[in-house]
């Protein structure tokens, strides 16, 4: 079985958004970070979330990934799985979706020290109650995928950045999530690694059918997006798909 095999792209639901969000407002305080936002994202599509320190970029990111639960509004999420409301489910269902619908890449890669490389991508499979020899095989083929082949016994400080985010990666994708959300995933790397991670994102995630979320201050990697949605103070200023 090959890495593809075991997290197989969902069937096309072109017409229907993976992620609907209406009406989103995220309140703290007296701070708005989201003043009412309509967004549709489509199944297979790359999107680079934009704008100013403070505009509401990782709080969108995050009531879009159930992290958090907006003031107001509501985030949809549409698989193979079905329809959920992912912004009326209590804590513990939205935990429960995060870890099994739902993919990762964080800046800090939310990645276990202690563990290897392939401990840290198997360990996303048995949470699911993948049993451990299994959950290591297929996390070896999603690190071999990723150009990571001889390095799955490392453990993650004796990585390189840019081979830790290929590492977050393959943990983001080896459970099959039909959406990933990626926040900063090259903020600390180079230009060329950057890239290269991106692209790497790019190929595990759009290249299967799957839907990619990445917050970015840079102007290169959401050129390699395919659409550019832009915040200013919680509203969407600027959205390519509709310029387009
Ligand atoms: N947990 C929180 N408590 C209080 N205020 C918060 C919290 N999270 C975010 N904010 C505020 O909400 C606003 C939007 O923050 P957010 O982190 O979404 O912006 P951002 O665009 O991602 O910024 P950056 O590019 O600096 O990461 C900011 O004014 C921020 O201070």
């Amino acid at each position: 079985m090959t890495a593809h095999a075991f997290a197989s792209p969902p069937p096309t639901r072109a017409a229907v958004p993976v992620l609907r969000a209406r009406g989103l407002t995220k309140t703290y305080g007296m701070t708005h970070a989201l003043a009412g936002v309509d967004l549709d994202l489509l199944a297979g599509q790359s999107v680079a979330v934009m704008g100013a320190s403070g505009s509401g970029k990782t709080t969108l990111l995050h009531c879009l990934a159930g992290i958090v639960r907006p003031s107001s509004g509501s985030v949809v999420l549409t698989t193979s799985q079905g329809s959920v409301e992912v912004s009326a489910l209590p804590d513990s269902q939205r935990s429960r979706l995060r870890r099994e619908r739902l993919g990762f890449v964080f800046q800090e890669g939310l990645l276990i020290p202690e563990l290897t490389a392939v401990e840290n991508v198997a360990l996303a499979l048995m949470l699911r109650g993948v049993p451990r020899p299994a959950a290591e095989h297929h996390a070896g083929l999603w690190l071999q995928h990723l150009g990571l082949a001889g390095m799955e016994d490392r453990r993650i400080g004796q990585l390189s950045g840019g081979q830790a985010q290929r590492v977050a990666i393959a943990r983001a994708q080896v459970t099959g999530a039909e959406v990933v959300f990626a926040d900063e995933p090259t903020g600390a790397l180079d230009h060329a690694t950057s890239r290269e991670v991106m692209h790497a994102l790019l190929q595990a995630t759009v290249g299967g059918g799957r839907t990619v979320v990445v917050v970015t201050h840079d102007d290169a990697v959401a050129a390699q997006c395919q659409r550019v949605v832009r915040l200013r103070d919680g509203r969407v200023v600027a959205d390519s798909l509709e310029q387009a």
